[in-house]
C-alpha cells in the first residue's frame, strides 16, 4: 500500500491500545498539528484510523482578572492603602484610604465587601482599621489568578483540579466574574485493525503530494515535490444557485426592448369594470366573450369613477353607431353592467383607460405605450392554454397608421428574440379594422403557433375617447413567445403548478 508521507507518518505515530491526542502526534512526527489532524481525517477515510473528539473545559481569566492581576484586587489595594495610612495602629478615614488606593466607582463596594470577607481588617463608623497580621501571599484568589495568568502566558490550558486551591475559591472567582469556563475540543487518533493490518503487510510513501502545505512551502520541498493530478474529468455535483425565472426574464427583455423602441409603460387594476375592458372596445354587451362562461366576474360593488360624459359617448356608439356613415348595434345596452368589476381578460383595458386620458397620459401624437402585466381567461387548460398569463399590450398613436407600420413594428420586436419569420393573417375583433393574427413557427415542432392578435382601432373605440388620429395596438402573448425562445411545447412547463423544473433549470435563451 502507499500513502502520502505524512498520513504514513500519522499512522506509525498512532496505536491501536492508547489514544493518541493530535498534539501528541505532531510532537512525535514533527509535523504541524492541523497537517496530523487533515492526514488523520484522510486515514479515516480510508478506514485506517479512528479520530474521536473530546471536549475537555479549562478556566480561562475574564480581562476583569487580568486586569486584578496587573493591578491587585481592589480588597488587596484597600489593605495597602490602609497600612500606608498607619490603620493598623490606629482607625484610618475611610475617604483617605480610598483615596490613597486609587478606588473608583464600583471598585470601593467591591473593595470593601472582600476586605470584610476575608478578614483583612474591618470598618467602623467611616474609620477603617487592617488587620497588621492578614498573609495577603496566602490568598487563595489572588493565587489561583495568578497561576491562571502565567498558564495563559504559556498557551497551557488548566482546569480547577491544576489550580492548587478548594472549589469553592474557583466558585467564588467565577461568581465574582473573574475567570470564564472555555471549551476546547481534543481529537485523539487511534489505530483500526485494518491499520494495524496495513502497516504489518507494509505502506510505502508516495512521492507525490496532495496539497501544498505551509511546511511545503517555507521548506523549500515543493520545489523537488511531485504533485497528484487533478481529475478535471471526476463526476462533481452540479451547483445549482436561484437565478431568474426563464419567462420573468422574457418579461423584462421584452420591457427593455419596447423601451428602446420609444414607449412608455402602462399601469393599471387587475379586476376593472366591464366598461374599460370591453364597452370601450365596442363589444356588444351580448357578445359571447362578455357571458358568465368566459369571464371571471367579481362580487364586489360597480365601479362609480368612471367619467360620465364618456359613458354618454360610448353608450351611444353602441346604441346608434359613430361618426357619419357609422351604424351601432341597435341593441340594449345598460350602464349596470358596463359598471361590473371583473378580472380583465386583456390588458386592452389599460389602454383604454390611457386613449381616454383618465390615465393622465399626454395625448398628443404621436405616442406609443406598452404593458407587460397578467390577463385572466376562463379558459381550459391544454399545451397552449393557461387560466392566467401575461400579455404584452402597446399601441401607437400616430397620423396615417398603416398595415406597413403594424407589420414593420412586429419584425423589429420579435428580431430582438431572434425571431424572423413571424406570419400575418387577417382576423376579425369588433375594435379593430383591419385586424391581423400572428404566427410564428415553433423551433421543435415546427407547428405555426399563434403568438399575438393585433388590429388598427376602429372610429367606433377611438371617436367616444376623443381621439382623433390613427391608433394601432395589438396584444401578444409572452408565454407563446417564451416558447418560441426556449423550446417549450407545452405551456405548462413554462408555469403554473405543472412547470417541470428540469426544463426551466436547463431552459437557454440568449438574452
Ligand atoms: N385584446 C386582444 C389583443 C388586441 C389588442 C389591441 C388591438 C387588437 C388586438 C386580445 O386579447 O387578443
Amino acid at each position: 500500500m502507499r500513502l502520502p508521507e505524512r498520513q504514513l507518518a500519522v499512522l506509525e505515530a498512532a496505536s491501536a491500545t492508547d489514544d493518541r491526542t493530535v498534539a501528541e502526534i505532531a510532537a512525535a512526527t514533527d509535523l504541524k498539528p492541523e497537517t496530523v489532524a487533515g492526514a488523520a481525517f484522510d486515514l479515516a477515510d480510508d478506514g485506517l484510523v479512528e479520530v474521536a473528539s473530546v471536549t475537555d473545559e479549562s478556566l480561562k481569566l475574564t480581562d476583569e482578572g487580568r486586569t486584578y492581576v496587573d493591578e491587585g484586587l481592589p480588597e488587596t489595594r484597600l489593605y495597602r492603602a490602609g497600612l500606608d495610612a498607619g490603620a493598623d495602629a490606629e482607625p484610618a478615614s475611610m475617604g483617605a484610604v480610598i483615596g490613597g488606593a486609587d478606588l473608583d466607582g464600583p471598585e470601593v463596594d467591591i473593595a470593601l465587601a472582600n476586605f470584610a470577607r476575608k478578614g483583612f481588617g474591618s470598618v467602623d463608623g467611616g474609620e477603617l482599621s487592617v488587620d497588621p497580621d492578614a498573609d495577603l501571599d496566602a490568598d487563595p484568589e489572588a493565587r489561583a489568578l495568578a497561576a491562571l495568568a502565567e498558564a495563559d502566558r504559556e498557551g497551557a490550558a488548566l482546569d480547577a483540579s491544576d489550580l492548587d486551591v478548594d472549589g469553592a475559591v474557583i466558585d467564588r472567582l467565577d461568581s465574582r466574574g473573574l475567570l470564564a469556563v472555555a471549551e476546547s475540543v481534543t481529537r485523539t487518533v487511534t489505530l483500526t485493525d485494518d491499520g494495524v493490518d496495513a502497516l504489518m503487510t507494509g505502506v510505502e510513501a508516495t512521492e507525490t503530494v496532495g496539497a501544498l502545505t505551509p511546511e511545503l512551502l517555507a521548506s523549500g520541498e515543493w520545489r523537488d515535490a511531485e504533485f497528484a493530478e487533478y481529475n478535471v474529468e471526476a463526476e462533481a455535483e452540479t451547483a445549482r444557485g436561484g437565478r431568474k425565472h426563464v419567462l420573468r426574464r422574457t418579461a423584462d427583455r421584452v420591457k427593455d426592448v419596447l423601451v428602446g423602441m420609444g414607449f412608455s409603460e402602462m399601469e393599471g387594476p387587475h379586476a376593472d369594470a366591464d366598461f374599460w375592458i370591453n364597452d370601450c372596445l365596442f363589444m356588444p354587451q351580448d357578445h359571447p366573450a362578455r357571458t358568465h362562461w368566459d369571464r371571471f366576474a367579481l362580487d364586489v360593488d360597480p365601479m362609480e369613477e368612471i367619467p360620465e360624459e364618456l359613458i354618454d359617448r360610448v353608450e351611444s356608439a353602441h346604441r346608434d353607431g359613430w361618426g357619419e356613415d357609422g351604424d351601432g348595434y341597435h341593441s340594449p345596452w345598460s350602464q349596470d353592467f358596463a359598471r361590473e368589476v371583473a378580472l380583465r381578460g386583456h390588458t386592452t383595458s389599460l389602454s383604454m383607460r390611457y386613449l381616454s386620458g383618465v390615465a393622465g397620459a399626454e395625448l398628443e401624437p404621436p405616442q406609443r405605450y406598452f404593458s407587460v402585466e397578467k390577463v385572466y381567461r376562463n379558459d381550459t387548460l391544454d399545451p397552449t392554454h393557461l387560466l392566467e398569463f401575461f400579455q404584452i399590450e402597446g399601441w401607437v398613436m400616430a397620423e396615417d397608421l398603416s398595415v406597413r407600420d403594424l407589420m414593420g413594428t412586429f419584425e423589429e420586436f420579435y428580431r430582438q428574440f431572434g425571431i424572423t419569420d413571424i406570419r400575418f393573417k387577417p382576423h376579425y375583433n369588433p375594435y379593430t379594422e383591419p385586424s391581423f393574427e400572428l404566427f410564428g413557427e415553433h423551433p421543435e415542432t415546427g407547428e405555426e403557433i399563434e403568438i399575438g392578435n393585433s388590429g388598427v382601432f376602429r372610429e367606433e373605440v377611438t371617436g367616444p375617447l376623443g381621439v382623433d388620429c390613427d391608433v394601432m395596438a395589438w396584444g401578444l402573448a409572452l408565454e407563446r413567445l417564451a416558447m418560441l425562445t426556449t423550446g417549450a411545447e407545452d405551456i405548462r412547463d413554462l408555469h403554473g403548478t405543472l412547470a417541470d423544473i428540469d426544463f426551466l433549470r436547463n431552459a437557454e435563451v440568449s438574452y
